[in-house]
């Protein structure tokens, strides 16, 4: 693969997609970002986010690598690129399984058959999307967290580092489940989940 790949945020996951991207087999990294300059992992960063627009020519791809869901909502919104899905090669993703535009899945996780993730969701690392799951647009799943057959996922929505959702809960709009949470009935949008089994902590923020 000969394409340029821009990468709008230089933070830790930022270089998480570009080693997936690299891997993926993409020559060329360009960071944007609003607030580093210089290099980072060796690529350029070309200047800020609002730079996007400024280097669209065919050869080139987009990538939003924000882990904040609202912000990454925003930026998206903001403008109208080649989002390109990122694939880390050690994912498993069923051929039966669909990918929004933008969506990044990055090492050792799976997403399973018949599995719907919606635009710029991230998958991270080892996380499990099993059979039948539907992720609306800017979801989020953390690092080895694991969702049963069957869950439904809100938009802007982030699943918690190692969390578990048990098969046929959805999970609300904008919801946040906490880290080792073990969520076992449909959560309220907007709300701030912790704990096993996962209990309401507080109103959050449905986006
Ligand atoms: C590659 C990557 O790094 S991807 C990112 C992965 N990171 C994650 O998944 C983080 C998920 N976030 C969390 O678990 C957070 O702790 C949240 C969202 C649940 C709460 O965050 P905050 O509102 O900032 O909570 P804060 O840290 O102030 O803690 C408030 C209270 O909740 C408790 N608490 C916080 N998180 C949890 C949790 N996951 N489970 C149980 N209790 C928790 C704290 O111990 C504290 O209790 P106290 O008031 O009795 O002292």
């Amino acid at each position: 693969m000969n394409k340029r790949l821009v990468i709008l945020g230089a933070g830790g996951h930022g270089r998480a997609v570009a080693d997936a991207a690299l891997k993926m087999g993409y020559r060329t990294i360009v960071f944007l970002d609003d607030r580093a300059a210089g290099r980072c992992i060796g690529f350029p960063i070309a200047g800020p986010l609002d730079r996007a627009e400024a280097l669209r020519d065919g050869e080139t791809d987009f990538v939003i690598a924000l882990g904040d869901n609202r912000l990454r909502r925003r930026v998206a919104m903001g403008h109208d690129l080649p989002w390109a899905r990122i694939v880390h090669p050690s994912a498993q993703i069923s051929p039966f399984a669909e990918l929004g535009a933008g969506t990044v899945v990055l090492a050792g996780a799976a997403v399973n058959v018949c599995a719907r993730v919606g635009r710029h969701c991230i998958v991270n690392t080892g996380a499990v999307v099993e059979h039948d799951n539907m992720l609306e647009d800017f979801a989020q799943v953390a690092p080895r967290a694991a969702l049963g057959g069957s869950v439904r996922v809100g938009a802007l929505a982030q699943i918690g580092i190692g969390a578990v959702v048990k098969n046929n809960v959805a999970v609300g709009m904008g919801c946040v489940i906490g880290a080792g949470a073990v969520v076992v009935k449909s959560t309220e949008p907007g709300g701030v989940y912790v704990g096993v089994p996962a209990w309401r902590r507080e109103k959050g923020a449905a986006g």
